[in-house]
């Protein structure tokens, strides 16, 4: 068995022992983008992948970060069943070359799972996992997880975490809080090995699929891979509020000019 392959009844290797260590991505490569939220906490209507700047929607943005990127074969979109042709009108508009549309589930992790068997016959080297609603993710950096996903059989974008996690009691008092140093948000893009990803979602089980909230804790868990983590630029940020939607109108509209300023 390769590193990078899952074994749960494996300890996880020390990191880089007897490794190759790849400087390009020259194997093959795709992407499951989740697309099949409702965005409930924008508080509007239409689901945010699907608001449009400058005339196009928001994950026509980051199909195209990705369809930018000649190493990347499939792009599989993973979308709501209310939501297919809409969809599939996005992908002949903007003229998506590279990119399949599957149906999502209830969940996040429900949806990524269908997306993940989509590429059952491919059986791609890695599959990169990202939220659509996180249009700004750029070659250089997919390239380093992507990398280090191979390496170490699964890589996370990390982020400084901006406030203090505490916990509270059932009655809305302090119970402790964690310090803060010592933790990061985890953001996406991820990388897995094909093996590993579809190992551990085969091995969830319907709590892990609906509570869960963690790719990189599900490699973990159920084939004892400690991700490696990078540190990603703040760009990745996730729209998630309806102010998330006006920063990142801004930031197309305003072009790269905004980009290097948020850097
Ligand atoms: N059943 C689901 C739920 C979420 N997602 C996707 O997972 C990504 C990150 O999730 P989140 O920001 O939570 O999106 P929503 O679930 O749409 O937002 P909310 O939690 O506010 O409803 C999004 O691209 C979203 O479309 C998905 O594919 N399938
Ligand atoms: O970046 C992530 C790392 O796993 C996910 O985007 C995040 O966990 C999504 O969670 P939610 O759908 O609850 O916002």
């Amino acid at each position: 068995m390769l590193d990078g392959e899952c074994n749960p009844d494996r300890p996880p290797l020390p990191r880089d022992a007897g490794t190759h260590r790849a400087t390009s991505v020259d194997f093959p490569v795709c992407v499951v983008l989740p697309a099949g939220g409702t965005g409930e906490r924008t508080g509007l209507q239409t689901p945010k992948q699907f608001w449009s700047f400058l005339e196009r929607p928001l994950i026509s943005y980051t199909i195209d970060a990705f369809e930018r990127v000649s190493w990347i074969q499939d792009v599989v979109v993973v979308v709501a069943k209310e939501n297919l042709d809409q969809m599939s009108g996005i992908v002949q508009r903007f003229g998506h070359r590279k990119v399949r549309v599957v149906t999502g589930g209830s969940t996040r992790h429900r949806s990524i799972y269908n997306g993940v068997q989509a590429l059952a016959e491919d059986r791609p080297e890695v599959v990169i996992i990202h939220d659509a609603v996180r249009p700004f993710v750029e070659e250089d950096f997919l390239s380093k997880i992507t990398l280090a996903a191979k390496e170490h059989g699964a890589a996370g974008a990390i982020r400084p975490l901006v406030s203090t996690v505490i916990a509270t009691t059932s009655e809305g008092f302090l119970d402790h809080s964690l310090e803060r140093a010592k933790y990061r948000a985890s953001e996406t893009p991820q990388g897995f090995t094909y093996e590993v990803i579809s190992q551990a979602y085969q091995r969830s089980s319907e709590s892990d699929l609906e509570f869960g909230t963690e790719c990189l804790h599900l490699a973990l868990q159920h084939c004892h891979i400690n991700a490696k983590l990078i540190p990603g630029p703040p760009t990745l940020w996730k729209v998630t509020y309806r102010w998330d939607l006006a920063a990142a109108g801004s930031i197309i509209k305003g072009g790269s000019r905004f980009c290097t300023f948020v850097q």
